[in-house]
C-alpha cells in the first residue's frame, strides 16, 4: 500500500486455540475500563483495557499513563509465537476487550513517540471477525477496511502510523465479543 506495509496472516492460530485463549485471557488479565479525557470532559472507555509487558515498558495512550503488569502465562505463550513468526523484537502489549457490537475504537494512529519512528506492530484479534478501517490522515475519503478474522495477525510496519489512522467502529449488528492485543516494542524516552 502507499506509505506503509500491511501484512495479514488470516489464519495464524487454529480456532480451537482461539477459543482455549480467550477463556485464559479474560481469566488472567485484570481488565479494567479506563475513563479518557477529551477537551476537559472525562468518558468511560468504550471496551475494556488491559496493559502488560517487561518492567519499565511505559507507556501513554489516549492521555493515560499506562504501567505494565507483569506478563502472563498465556500472554507469554502468544508473544514469543509472534516473536518467531514476525522476526521483530516486542516488549509489551495493549489489549482490548470488545464486548459485543458497542464497543469501539475510534480514529488514531499508534504514533506516540515512545514507539520510535517506524514502528512494527503486530495485532493478534480472537472471538468475532470486525473490521478495522484505515483512512489517510491527509484525506479521510481514502479509505479502506480490512476484515480482522478469529486467529488472524495484522502487522503494521512501514510509515503507517505517519500517513494513516485506523479505527473499529461499532455495529448496530447484534456481535459477540472480540479480545484484540497489539504487541508494541516501547523504547525509553
Ligand atoms: O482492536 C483492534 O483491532 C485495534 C486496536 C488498536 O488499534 C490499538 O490497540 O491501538
Ligand atoms: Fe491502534
Amino acid at each position: 500500500m502507499d506509505n506503509g506495509i500491511l501484512t495479514y496472516y488470516p489464519a495464524f492460530l487454529h480456532p480451537s486455540d482461539c477459543a482455549h485463549y480467550i477463556g485464559k485471557l479474560k481469566d488472567e488479565i485484570s481488565w479494567k475500563q479506563e475513563s479518557i479525557r477529551i477537551f476537559g470532559k472525562s468518558y468511560l472507555t468504550p471496551r475494556l483495557t488491559a496493559w502488560y509487558g517487561d518492567a519499565g515498558a511505559v507507556y501513554s495512550y489516549s492521555g493515560l499513563k499506562l504501567s505494565p503488569e507483569p506478563w502472563s502465562p498465556a500472554l507469554v505463550q502468544l508473544r514469543d509465537m509472534i516473536i518467531a513468526v514476525t522476526g521483530s523484537r516486542f516488549n509489551s502489549v495493549l489489549l482490548n476487550w470488545y464486548r459485543d457490537g458497542n464497543d469501539s475504537m475510534g480514529w488514531h494512529a499508534d504514533d506516540e513517540k515512545e514507539l520510535g519512528v517506524n514502528p512494527v506492530i503486530a495485532s493478534l484479534s480472537l472471538g468475532q471477525e470486525r473490521d478495522f478501517r484505515f483512512r489517510r490522515k491527509d484525506n479521510h475519503r481514502d479509505t479502506f477496511n480490512v476484515k480482522l478474522a478469529n486467529g488472524s495477525l495484522l502487522v503494521m510496519g512501514g510509515e503507517i502510523q505517519h500517513f494513516w489512522q485506523h479505527a473499529l467502529h461499532r455495529s448496530a449488528r447484534h456481535l459477540s465479543e472480540r479480545i484484540n492485543l497489539t504487541f508494541r516494542l516501547i523504547r525509553p524516552v
